[in-house]
């Protein structure tokens, strides 16, 4: 890595840009637990150490940007999930936050089921040995193939997302003389306090059959009608990001009350019930998210309440959180190309990344933080924006930063908490190549899902 001097400018402003800036940290070269993963620590030299693995070497052997993830953290995070539920409810990671085979491989091996949302994402569940009972397959627009293939996986439950596929499921599954069992997904109305583009229960938007109007009941009363289905419960999913219980408590209200409405009418109660994912992580040090074990427990005393107020059996709770299982256990390592400081307002540090690798500031503005890992620095705190390589000024990384004023090409700096929909929602914008997922753990670096190449580019281009 070489490091070359920068031009000499302002490096620090005196008054804060415009922005989310509050004061600069006490310490910069301090690296908060809440937004790193659990194995980072900063060694004796001043180098930021993963899994036992140090950022140096990770770059030099496996370049960058990357995104770099810890395996125990991964493990850790997931069985906390499953030991806070216990044996009484089911937890279905949510593999649309990041899926590989390894993860396939950790959840199968921690005990918990798996959410796909397409048949890219089952075909790698079942590629990697996670058995099909569990799997729930969900979408708003399953393909007749997807659902077929699902079908004849066996998959433990399709979750049904409108009439149409209502009728479809069944179809498939009575011509391959089945009876697949299927959860109806509801809107509850719920408007969940998060960015516009991820809150997913209030009416206006395209998932699940609204319970106003009716409109669930009579899904209900389709399904149950229906030889191909059986009908195992009702799924709510009210958004993503999440940190405020108060929505998931208005959402199990109105699910156990559909549920007593499905008892009155039908004679039948449902034994089960998915309040889906959304719960949120610590991007900042701004972020207070709650533990595994105080959600279980909000949850569980939740549905509990509202089911012996509506004199039902407790049904089974299944949830199904992705960014708080993956999100925190992954940063992104990133070197520094040019830095270029903007006289009055703030200094550009250019990666050798950008919005192909992290869509998730310009799609939703998004906080991140970031630290340079390579080294550490006793310079003054700099207003910074790090943003990356592509042909676009929304190309940001993380808006709001400070970073020291020493920092220099060359220099490696890391964005933390980038697990969750980072590679999975990564582009080949400008024909950036996707980087790799890295896995460390004990002292060792491997590659489980490689970098693109020029060539993967070009193979597609048949043209
Ligand atoms: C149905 C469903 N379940 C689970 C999730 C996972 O959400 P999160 O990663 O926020 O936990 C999502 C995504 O928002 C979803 O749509
Ligand atoms: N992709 C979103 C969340 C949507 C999750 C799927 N419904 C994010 O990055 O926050």
């Amino acid at each position: 890595m070489s490091r070359s001097a920068h031009p000499a400018g302002p490096r620090h402003a005196d008054v804060l840009p415009e922005g989310h800036y509050s004061a600069p940290p006490a310490d910069l070269n301090a690296l908060d637990p809440k937004v790193w993963a659990r194995t980072v620590v900063r060694d004796d030299d001043g180098v930021v150490t993963v899994g036992g693995v140090d950022v140096v070497t990770l770059a030099e052997q496996h370049g960058t940007p990357a995104y770099i993830l810890d395996e125990a953290d991964f493990r850790d995070r997931a069985r906390a999930w499953r030991t806070a539920f216990g044996a009484d409810a089911d937890v279905f990671y949510a593999g649309k936050a990041f899926l590989s085979r390894a993860v396939v491989r950790w959840l199968h091996e921690e005990g918990l089921n798996l959410d796909v949302c397409s048949g890219g994402e089952l075909a790698t569940a079942l590629s990697a040995g996670m058995p099909a009972d569990r799997i729930a397959f969900h979408g708003n627009n399953k393909s007749t193939e997807e659902i077929e293939r699902a079908v004849d996986a066996g998959v433990g439950r399709i979750v049904l997302d409108s009439f149409q596929e209502i009728v479809r499921v069944a179809h498939v599954a009575q011509s391959r003389g089945k009876r697949q069992r299927v959860q109806i997904r509801i809107t509850v109305g719920v408007e969940a306090h998060t960015h516009e583009f991820i809150a997913t229960a209030h009416e206006d938007q395209k998932f699940g059959i609204p319970l106003a109007g009716g409109q669930a009941a009579e899904a209900v009363r389709r399904a149950l009608q229906l030889d191909g289905l059986e009908l195992i419960g009702i799924h709510s999913h009210i958004g993503s990001q999440i940190f405020d219980m108060s929505g998931f408590e208005v959402a199990a209200h109105r699910v156990v009350g559909l549920l007593k409405d499905i008892r009155d009418e039908h004679g039948v109660e449902l034994p089960e019930i998915d309040l889906g994912g959304g719960l949120g992580i610590a991007y900042t040090s701004d972020d207070d998210p709650s533990e595994p074990h105080e959600i279980a427990k909000a949850l569980t005393e939740i549905v509990t309440r509202e089911c012996e107020a509506a004199r039902l059996r407790t049904p089974r709770i299944s949830v199904e959180p992705g960014r708080a299982i993956v999100g925190p256990t992954a940063f992104t390592l990133y070197e520094v190309g040019t830095v270029k400081p903007l006289d009055g307002l703030r200094t550009y540090v250019s990666v050798d990344g950008g919005m192909s690798d992290n869509i998730r500031t310009a799609l939703y503005d998004a906080e991140y933080s970031v630290a340079l890992v390579s080294r550490v620095s006793d310079a003054a705190p700099m207003p910074a924006r790090v943003v990356g390589k592509h042909c676009e000024s929304g190309d940001i990384v993380v808006k709001d930063a400070f970073l020291p004023a020493d920092l220099a090409p060359g220099d490696l700096i890391a964005v933390p908490a980038t697990g969750a929909y980072c590679r999975s929602m990564a582009s080949n914008y400008n024909h950036v190549l996707r980087p790799p997922v890295v896995v460390v753990h004990e002292g060792e670096s491997r590659v489980v899902v490689r970098r693109e190449t020029e060539e993967d580019l070009l193979r597609l281009d048949v043209g």
